[in-house]
C-alpha cells in the first residue's frame, strides 16, 4: 500500500508563492518574438529532448497527465502521438489559461483535454482528474525540481504519480542535474557560474542538504531568478521506489543527445524540429552549456 499523503496546507509556504507569481508573470511570446529569441535553438533542443522522451513511452490510445504543465508547450507532441486523453494541471492559474486558449486554437487536435490549477506538490490531485482516471505515462518537464523544498512535497508529489499512473506506466520527466551543479560549484571559489545567457547562484555551498537546498537560476528570455532546489537523484530513486516506482534511465542532456543520434527515429525529430544541420546541433556554445545542466528520466510502476 502506498504511505499516506501527508496532511494537505491550507496555505501555500512563500516560496510556492514565489514560483506561481514567477511563471503567472511570464508573457506569452508570439511566435515571432520566440523565434527572435537568444535561446531558440536552446529551446528547439529542449523541445526535442521531451518529444523524444514522450515518444519513446507513450503509444496511439494512451491516457497522459503533464503535471507542471505550464502553458501547454507540450500539446502539439500529445497530438502527434496520438493519445486519447490529457490531463494538464500546473500551480500557476494563467499558465493554466494560456494552456486551455492553446488546445482550444489547435487545429486537428485528436485528444480530450482538460487543465486544472492546483499545486501538485501540497495538495492531492484527485478532485482534479476525470471519475477513475488512470495515466500510461505522467510527465513532468521542467518542474519536479520544485517539490525538493521539502521531503513533505515530494511526498505528495510522488503520491500523485503514482496513485494516478496504471501499472507498467511510465514517468517521464526533465530537472536540472543537481550532481553536475554541485561538482561544478565545488570546483571554484564562487558562489556563482554562468555565461551570457545563463546564471546559477548559490547562498551556500556546503554542506548540500538533501531537501531544501536553493540556488537562483536566471536564463535570458525564459527564467529571472528564480528559487530552484537541487534534487539529490539516489534520494529521489530510493523515495520513488517507495511509491512502486523503478527507475529504467537517467541520462543528463548531453549523454542523452549522444544516445539517441544512433536511434533513427530520434534523428528524423531532430532535423523535423530544425534543432541541427546534418553534422552536430546548431546551438550556440553558451546554449550548449546551458543544455548540459539538465538530465531526463524514466520510471516504471511496478505491475503489481
Ligand atoms: C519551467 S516551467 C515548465 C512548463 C512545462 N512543463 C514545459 O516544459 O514547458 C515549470 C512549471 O512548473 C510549474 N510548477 C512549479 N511548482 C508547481 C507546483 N507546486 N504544482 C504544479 N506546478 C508547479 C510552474 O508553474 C511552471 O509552469
Amino acid at each position: 500500500m502506498d504511505p499516506p499523503l501527508p496532511a494537505d496546507k491550507d496555505r501555500p509556504t512563500p516560496i510556492t508563492h514565489v514560483v506561481a507569481s514567477h511563471y503567472n508573470a511570464r508573457p506569452e511570446l508570439g511566435v515571432d518574438a520566440r523565434k527572435q529569441s537568444n535561446v531558440l535553438q536552446l529551446r528547439k533542443f529542449n523541445n526535442w529532448v521531451k518529444s523524444v522522451l514522450i515518444n519513446q513511452y507513450t503509444r496511439g490510445g494512451h491516457h497522459a497527465l503533464d503535471l507542471g504543465c505550464g502553458k501547454g508547450g507540450d500539446l502539439i507532441k500529445w497530438n502527434q502521438v496520438r493519445i486519447r486523453e490529457l490531463v494538464g494541471l500546473d500551480i500557476a492559474k494563467v499558465s493554466i489559461e494560456q494552456a486551455r486558449q492553446r488546445y482550444q486554437s489547435l487545429k486537428r487536435a485528436n485528444f480530450q483535454a482538460t487543465f486544472h490549477a492546483v499545486d501538485c506538490y501540497q495538495e492531492s490531485i484527485t478532485p482534479y482528474l476525470p471519475s477513475g482516471f488512470m495515466a500510461d505515462v505522467v510527465s513532468m518537464q521542467f518542474c519536479m525540481h520544485y517539490a525538493f523544498d521539502c521531503e513533505e512535497h515530494v511526498r505528495t508529489m510522488l503520491q500523485n504519480v503514482s496513485r494516478h499512473l496504471k501499472p507498467g506506466g511510465h514517468f517521464i520527466g526533465t530537472i536540472p542535474n543537481a550532481n553536475f551543479l554541485v561538482k561544478r560549484i565545488r570546483s571554484i571559489p564562487d558562489n556563482q557560474f554562468g555565461n551570457s545567457i545563463y546564471r546559477v547562484e548559490f547562498d551556500s555551498k556546503d554542506p548540500f542538504a538533501l531537501f531544501g537546498h536553493c540556488y537562483r537560476f536566471t536564463l535570458r528570455d525564459a527564467v529571472d531568478d528564480c528559487p530552484e532546489y537541487l534534487v539529490h537523484f539516489k534520494t529521489f530513486v530510493a523515495m520513488a521506489a517507495e511509491y512502486g516506482l523503478q527507475l529504467l534511465e537517467n541520462r543528463p542532456f548531453h549523454e542523452f543527445y549522444a544516445h539517441h543520434m544512433n536511434n533513427p527515429r530520434a534523428v528524423e525529430l531532430i532535423h523535423r524540429m530544425q534543432v541541427v544541420s546534418p553534422q552536430h546541433p546548431e546551438l550556440s556554445a553558451e546554449e550548449w552549456e546551458v543544455a548540459g545542466l539538465y538530465l531526463a528520466f524514466a520510471f516504471k510502476k511496478r505491475d503489481n
